[in-house]
């Protein structure tokens, strides 16, 4: 007996044609171990990295994609050359071009693996192109979640969530379609540093807060998840995503992250999705949606984890998460502006130029200081995310001196 009105999972006749924007990163390279292992299921069509110029060259050696694309523009000679005798290729270079190969015709999926802010104008071009995007880039919902989900329905794509907590509620969703969500409750590990006081936080230093205790990320979202401005970035994307009030999206502290994220319906049933802490099956779910594809990836025993804990989030300690929430409930630009700010602290945190929790202090000054636009449009957005750069900057600059 299987399910009822199932259909056996079967091989598509057609490959599916994945561009992979952030190809080097973190979530790049999983994916590229996701399309590995399903050998004829998908073809990849383009792949991009920032910098990263040997990684890029062989993964375009491997899987061959009409175009690759080096966002570092004095790289390009570089990688023309490296793959000169691969005239199937076409490279290019700089954050056009990217927008540019993201909208091309000869794809079906944009994964959006690139951190920050740069997935914003991809994104647009890949949704206004038809495609359906696979996000990770979460971002892309942060800066611009109204605009972005209102293209995704003129447009009639699917946006499928990469992110673990969102593609847990994607997943406990499927099959609802008529039941409303009462609230979700998004799963936080806490970081490196659950459980310290602000006191305690002015002395912790880069190493520490790059020593995520579940997850191995790229540094900006490690980074994020230390101060939990990852979660507040995660519960601006949830209401994105599920088309939720502000008031629907909670947080709760689960240092196993085992539980992905949990949803409530309106008569009192808990749905969650569990699983190891592994990115590959949030990517694979979202590249082989609907079908669950048969995989090989180390599968969770609850005898090696007999205790499920949670606790509340600190948000006086962890000032991140609150400010995340009052950008939301302010709407409008805050959120971008947010963003804009974090990946100048975040930054700036990393090259070891400013302490831990002068961070949410650039983001909380930022938030204060830059212009607040009600209805912003793209442009608008464009703008606030360089302004607040500006802002940030001289933020930095003044405290140095
Ligand atoms: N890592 C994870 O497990 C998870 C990540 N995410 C989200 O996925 C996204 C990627 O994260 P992660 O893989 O960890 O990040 P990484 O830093 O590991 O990788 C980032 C990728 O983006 C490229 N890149 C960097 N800067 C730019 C730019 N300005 N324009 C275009 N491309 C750029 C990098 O190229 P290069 O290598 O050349 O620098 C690299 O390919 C983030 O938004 C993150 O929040 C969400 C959930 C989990
Ligand atoms: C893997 C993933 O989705 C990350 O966003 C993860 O959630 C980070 O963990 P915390 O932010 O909960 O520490
Ligand atoms: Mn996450």
């Amino acid at each position: 007996m299987g399910y009822p009105n199932s259909t056996p999972p079967m091989l598509p006749e057609i490959p599916k044609r994945v561009a992979l924007l952030g190809s080097t990163g973190s979530i790049g390279t999983q994916a590229l171990d996701v399309l590995r292992a399903q050998p004829g299921r998908f073809v990849v069509s383009a792949l991009s990295a920032q910098s990263n110029t040997d990684l890029l060259v062989a993964q375009a050696r491997e899987f061959r994609p009409a175009a690759v694309v080096i966002g570092d523009e004095t790289k390009y000679a570089q990688v023309r050359e490296a793959l000169a005798n691969q005239p199937e290729t076409e490279v290019l270079a700089g954050a056009e071009a990217l927008a540019e190969v993201a909208g091309r015709p000869d794809t079906d999926v944009v994964l959006t693996a690139m951190v920050g802010y740069a997935g914003l104008l991809p994104t647009v071009a890949a949704i206004k192109a038809g495609h359906d995007i696979a996000l990770a880039n979460k971002e892309t919902l942060v800066v611009a979640g109204q605009l972005i989900t209102e293209l995704v329905r003129e447009h009639g794509v699917k946006l499928l969530p990469v992110d673990s907590e969102h593609s847990a509620i994607f997943q406990c969703l499927v099959g609802e379609e008529q039941n409303p969500i009462e609230k979700i409750i998004l799963t936080a590990s806490g970081g490196p540093f659950r459980g310290r006081s602000r006191a305690q936080l002015a002395q912790v230093t880069r190493a520490q807060a790059l020593k995520h205790p579940n997850w191995d990320m790229g540094a900006k979202i490690t980074i994020d998840s230390a101060s939990l401005m990852n979660k507040g970035l995660e519960v601006i994307e949830a209401k994105w995503l599920f088309g939720l009030r502000n008031e629907q999206v909670e947080v709760i502290v689960h240092p196993q992250s085992i539980i992905h994220s949990l949803v409530q319906f309106e008569d009192g049933s808990l749905k969650a999705q569990l699983g190891l802490p592994d990115m590959k099956l949030p990517i694979q779910y979202a590249l082989g949606y609907p079908q669950r594809l048969p995989n090989e990836f180390p599968r969770f025993s609850f005898l090696d984890y007999p205790q499920l804990t949670f606790e509340a989030a600190d948000t006086t300690a962890f000032r991140n998460l609150g400010l995340a929430f009052e950008a939301m409930r302010r709407g409008g630009n805050a959120p971008c502006i947010l963003n804009a700010a974090n990946e100048i602290a975040v930054a700036a945190f990393l090259r070891d130029e400013i302490g831990f929790l002068q961070m949410s202090e650039v983001v909380e000054t930022s938030l204060a200081r830059v212009s607040y636009l009600a209805a912003p449009t793209l442009a608008d957005y464009v703008a606030t995310d360089q302004e607040t750069r500006r802002v940030a900057t001289e933020l930095l600059q003044t405290a140095r001196a």
